[in-house]
């Protein structure tokens, strides 16, 4: 347990609430044709950025604790590094180095795995995110792990691949699919059997999260497990038989699939085997892991057998709650959070988002801990999402999020409420330009809303992002900076996030020059924390990265 934070001697605080508000994948677009964020009419935002202490923050590779400057940002190292105020290398840093340093395979967890199908002569298999987005997965661990299991004697592997569309091209599937069979030939010229066996769309089956849709884990199940799902001859075939079928269906909405033999499936789960969930971040993994783990009081489907396996995940996925019993490599420490610190400082706090989100602002923003610091202190809401396309609800539910801040500003009962609005990255996924837009105008007139309660309650409002995503809606030539364009001439939709900067505003109406308007250029999201503590008249933690307050 942490000890309170000092107070600061000099600033008490505003009479309000600080509102920390992150606008999930709003960044600062570098192109000006597929920036939905600048296209977007924003009075709010505009106005807040025009009138109000601004600044950019980095909230992409190296500065949140990712391998290279190389790698997007995402929801999980973003809101880690916002709710904790330093920078720890992350799981896809940490997975890497284990695998180059050999350390995974000398660890007890991979041994044991192996030696259980060796023992009982069952397959090993693989399921995960198909891709080298790095948020999630990279299939160059997934190789890695192949070729480790061969070398330690594994005759017969299945993989069980989540096509992405999602952090990589909306439809790049084949470019991963197609060389990796070919690099599987190849592993399999000796006589080993190593095989994709089953698959689909990674928001089709089972990479839900935060139990928003749990039939995606359902369907998921019974594709991977007893191969129940239309059968093919190979993954080739499939994506391109359900492309033809569903014309404009892009990879992360692909439906299911099942490679089988003489009318067999290849790769079912079957009791003696042993499977590796090789995604890293917890959220996404968390639900298939359950079912794989939970005993007879497990109700959220009818699983209707439970093979007896080894079953590991590639990290931890919740450090608390030991879940999953097994792992292969050791997530980042995550400490002495901000939210640990407030609470043991008395601090009362509302955390909130829709479901989507919610978990982001709890769990990610708690280093990767479910469950509160401290129950009297903290209330934890979450406002149900739609389960359907969001560019059909582009709005999603940041109106129903503000209403309850709204109340939550002028109760007194809060020193603190962190919001998550996800329009910017939810909607900004599906690739849709005109949902998008209408996504951040959504979201700006709750922008407004919120200023005209802070302002009435002499408080602080904090609006920034856990990384980019609207801001960054086509693809882009890399050597010219040219639209990418399909053969209609229509620009191809970018899905995943960007690698753009984030507004970091600090909109404090009873502002009378504590701190310089300036304020502090060139830092990462990591200085959220210090600069929220600091508006709360607390001294941050000293190993905290700075605030971005200039104090005189
Ligand atoms: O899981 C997802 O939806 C994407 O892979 C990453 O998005 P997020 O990091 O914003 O959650
Ligand atoms: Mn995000
Ligand atoms: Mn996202």
């Amino acid at each position: 347990m942490v000890k309170a934070l000092e107070k600061n001697s000099k600033w008490q605080g505003r009479k309000g609430p600080v509102v920390l508000v992150i606008m999930d994948g709003v960044g600062y677009g570098k192109y000006s044709e597929g920036d939905a964020v600048a296209d977007a009419h924003m009075e709010a935002l505009a106005d807040f950025q025009k009138n109000w202490p601004t600044t950019r923050l980095k909230a992409h590779g190296t500065a949140v604790g990712l391998p290279s400057d190389e790698d997007m940002g995402n929801s999980e190292v973003g809101h880690n590094a916002i709710g904790c105020g330093r920078v720890f290398s992350q799981g896809a840093k940490l997975v890497s180095s284990s695998l180059e340093t050999g350390a995974m395979f000398s660890g007890d967890t991979w041994k044991k795995l192996v030696g259980n199908v060796k023992k009982t002569g069952g397959k090993m298999h693989f399921i995960g995110l198909f891709s080298d987005g790095n948020v999630h997965s990279h299939i160059d661990h997934l190789k890695a792990m192949l070729v480790q299991a061969k070398k330690d004697g594994v005759k017969s592997a299945r993989i069980h691949a989540l096509l992405d569309g999602r952090d990589v091209g909306e439809t790049s599937a084949l470019d991963y699919i197609d060389p990796f069979e070919a690099w599987l030939k190849e592993l399999n010229a000796d006589g080993s059997d190593f095989r994709i066996a089953s698959g689909g769309g990674r928001m089709f089956i089972t990479m839900d999260r935060y139990n928003a849709d749990w039939s995606m884990v359902e369907r998921g199940w019974n594709v991977h497990v007893f191969g129940k799902g239309r059968l093919f001859a190979n993954a080739h075939e499939a994506i391109e038989t359900w492309r033809k079928e569903i014309p404009g269906i892009i990879d992360q909405d692909l439906k299911e699939f099942v490679i089988a033999e003489n009318g067999k499936p290849i790769g079912t789960i079957e009791d003696g085997d042993s499977v590796v969930y090789f995604n890293f971040r917890g959220d996404r993994a968390l639900e298939l892991t359950a079912a794989f783990e939970t005993g007879a009081d497990f109700d959220k489907f009818d699983r209707v057998r439970v093979p007896a396996v080894e079953y590991a995940g590639m990290m931890e996925y919740d450090g608390d709650l030991h879940i999953p019993a097994q792992y292969l490599v050791t997530p980042p420490a995550i400490d002495r959070t901000m939210g640990e610190y407030l609470a043991a400082s008395g601090v009362r706090t509302l955390a909130i988002s829709e479901t989507q989100k919610y978990g982001h602002v709890t769990y990610f923003f708690n280093g990767n801990k479910l469950g509160k610091f401290d129950e009297k202190l903290e209330d934890y809401v979450e406002i149900k999402s739609d389960v359907l396309p969001f560019e059909q609800r582009p709005w999603m539910k940041c109106a129903e999020i503000t209403d309850y801040v709204l109340e939550a500003i002028p109760s007194g009962k809060y020193d603190y409420i962190r919001l998550n609005f996800p329009n910017g990255d939810m909607v900004g996924h599906t690739g849709i330009y005109e949902a998008v837009l209408c996504s951040m105008e959504a979201m700006d007139l709750q922008l407004a809303r919120l200023k005209k309660a802070v302002a009435a309650a002499g408080g602080v409002m904090v609006m920034s992002a856990d990384h980019g995503n609207a801001d960054d809606m086509f693809e882009h030539e890399k050597k010219s900076g040219a639209v990418s364009r399909k053969e209609d001439g229509s620009p191809k939709a970018k899905t995943s996030h960007s690698l753009n900067p984030v507004p970091c505003i600090v909109y404090d109406p009873a502002f009378k020059g504590e701190y310089k308007k300036e304020l502090k250029e060139g830092l990462g999201i990591s200085s959220l924390a210090a600069t929220c503590i600091e508006l709360l008249g607390y001294k941050a933690p000293e190993d905290y990265d700075v605030s971005v307050l200039n104090w005189n």
